[in-house]
């Protein structure tokens, strides 16, 4: 490290909060696609503390978010002015399907390294923080920044459905609920929906996150649902996992025919075996769209994560209220949730 960019590596800490919540931003981006992999967001700065460039890993096989930024940065031209790097997740130091992280850093005059997370993978040598540090560099925990706590809760929450399956061996599991006034899930007669345009969103949106829907055959048989998502841009050419749980297996068969043709479709006869299921499948994020049996049977077997209900008033407006089981919830990402804390209710705005 040279005096010049010594004396000014003190004031990085003041942006590197900041940076993280630009990865982060970056990497939910493409949540719901990066599946078996987690959403990852890294930010290059040069010794001032200025954003060199902003990257996410954006799917399973491309590049990882880290390298993916270091190539952003030789392709600017700004590669020789890299002094820190903030990362999401501790960054990988094995060749999988792509070369370890650690070395395309290794590969740039980086001096720091701020990681948010630790790798919560028990399948890969992990160590990519200790190797960095072996190597001459400066490795930092985001708990240490200024306010990290704030910032490392956001980290977490990006990186909680994947962290949750590395340690249960099992997806995340959200359950979104609609209610109309009258406390009923049952939609009126010759519609599938009830709630207003901006929760329809809402609920697209948390299905362009999601890695997989789980319904009930009764959902399928009463609403012959697409579950598309049309009411925010989608991934593009994505295949997602769709479980169907009912023993009787009774679904139109035209319906499943059109459910084959974008979704992977399961039947889980039993929802005590869902989460070995899903374990079977690479999701790391499933929302439950389902009726009032199997909701129940879920919530009977405390098989959920977080539980969105979006009530209606009297009025037609909606409600949003969201329990999570955990410490921490990947819902709270979602910018208009920004003001829910647990068991309280909230009204997003869209
Ligand atoms: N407002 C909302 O958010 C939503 C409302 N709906 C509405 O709900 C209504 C349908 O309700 P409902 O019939 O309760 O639909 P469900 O989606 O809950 O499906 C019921 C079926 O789930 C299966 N099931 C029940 N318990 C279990 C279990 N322990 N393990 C595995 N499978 C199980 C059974 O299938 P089997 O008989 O084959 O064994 C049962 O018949 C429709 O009117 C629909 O529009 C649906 C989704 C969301
Ligand atoms: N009733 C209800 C929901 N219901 C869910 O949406 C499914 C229909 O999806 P699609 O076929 O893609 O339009 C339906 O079968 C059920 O799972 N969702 C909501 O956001 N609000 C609502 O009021």
């Amino acid at each position: 490290m040279n005096s010049f960019s010594q004396s000014f590596s003190y004031a990085l800490p003041e942006r590197v909060g900041a940076a993280f919540d630009l990865a982060v931003s970056e990497a939910w981006r493409f949540a719901g696609q990066t599946a078996p992999n987690p959403a990852v967001g890294c930010v290059l700065l040069d010794v001032q503390g200025n954003v060199l460039v902003i990257a996410a890993h954006h799917k399973a096989g491309e590049l990882h978010a880290e390298r993916l930024a270091v190539e952003q940065a030789r392709a600017l031209g700004v590669v020789e002015r890299i002094h820190t790097a903030v990362v999401t997740l501790e960054p990988c130091n094995h060749t999988g399907r792509t070369p370890p992280c650690t070395q395309a850093l290794l590969s740039t005059p980086v001096q720091t390294v701020w990681i948010g997370c630790a790798d919560p993978n028990p399948h890969v040598p992990g160590g990519g923080a200790a190797y960095l540090q072996a190597k001459g560099l400066t490795v930092r925990w985001l708990e240490q920044a200024p306010n990290g706590a704030a910032y490392m809760a956001r980290c977490r929450a990006l990186l909680a459905p994947f962290a949750w399956r590395m340690v249960h061996g099992r997806p995340w599991i959200t359950v979104k609920q609609a209610v109309n006034a009258q406390g009923s899930m049952v939609p009126p007669v010759g519609h599938k929906t009830f709630t207003t345009p901006q929760s329809l969103q809402f609920a697209h949106a948390l299905r362009r996150v999601t890695d997989g829907l789980v319904t009930g055959t009764g959902t399928v048989r009463a609403d012959l649902p697409s579950f598309t998502v049309r009411h925010v841009p989608d991934h593009p050419n994505r295949r997602r996992v769709l479980v169907v749980c009912g023993a009787s297996r009774n679904v139109p068969s035209n319906w499943l025919e059109q459910a084959e043709q974008r979704f992977d479709v399961l039947f889980c006869p039993d929802c005590s075996d869902l989460p070995a299921l899903l374990a079977t499948t690479p999701a790391l994020w499933v929302m439950v769209e389902a009726g009032p049996t199997l909701l129940r049977a879920l919530c009977a077997q405390n098989l959920w994560d977080d539980w969105l209900s979006i009530g209606q008033d009297a009025q037609g407006r909606d409600h949003f209220s969201v329990s999570t089981r955990h410490d921490i919830s990947p819902l709270s990402l979602f910018p208009e949730w920004a003001r829910c804390t647990q068991e309280q209710a909230c009204f997003p705005v869209l």
